[in-house]
């Protein structure tokens, strides 16, 4: 019986990580502030391009990298969460759970349309940032991406995309 060959690419490690401070808030609580150096692992499954690749690493690992920047060195923001209370001035953020309540100067923060900053969350922003990345390349090939968010080496969350759902652009 014939085999058919099914393909992977992965890139992780080296400047795929960004450390940042956050907090989650779960079943009616709110965590310390507290930061992660967290690493981002991405792959891609498909078939082979004419050139014979899923898709180039050098530029995968290019675009990671870019919205790991974005991410570096900032206070992760869910501007989606129901349960904190948000307050914009021109140069800061209001954050308030009950009593607790943190001001942050809005460049040392970055405003992500999530409703909890959990590694899961992440995973799944990064995965649409990178799609949005991913535009101007052909990418036909490619039926799916993962991306990986760990918060240590022993916590790691996914998210998957199927990209063969994908509604034409
Ligand atoms: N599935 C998920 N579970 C948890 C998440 C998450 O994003 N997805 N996040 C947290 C907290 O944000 C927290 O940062 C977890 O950190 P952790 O190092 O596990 O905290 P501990 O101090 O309890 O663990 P140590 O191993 O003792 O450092 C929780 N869960």
């Amino acid at each position: 019986m014939a085999s058919v060959s099914s393909f992977k690419v992965k890139v992780e490690g080296g400047y795929l990580q960004f450390s940042a401070a956050h907090f989650i808030t779960y079943g009616g609580k709110c965590e310390r502030l507290h930061g992660h150096n967290y690493g981002v692992t991405v792959e891609a499954e498909g078939t082979l391009s004419e050139d014979q690749l899923v898709f180039d690493f050098t530029i995968l690992k290019r675009l990671t990298r870019e919205i790991c920047q974005q991410l570096n060195h900032r206070f992760l923001l869910p501007m989606k969460n129901p349960h904190i209370e948000l307050i914009a001035s021109a140069d800061e953020w209001e954050i308030r759970f009950g009593e607790k309540r943190y001001v942050l100067p809005r460049a040392e923060v970055v405003e992500l349309p999530i409703d909890n900053s959990t590694a899961e969350r992440l995973a799944e922003y990064i995965a649409q940032e990178l799609l949005e990345a991913l535009t101007p390349y052909n990418t036909l090939n490619i039926h799916t991406l993962t991306v990986g968010v760990s918060e240590a080496p022993t916590q790691i969350a996914y998210c998957h995309l199927d990209l063969r759902r994908r509604l034409p652009g």
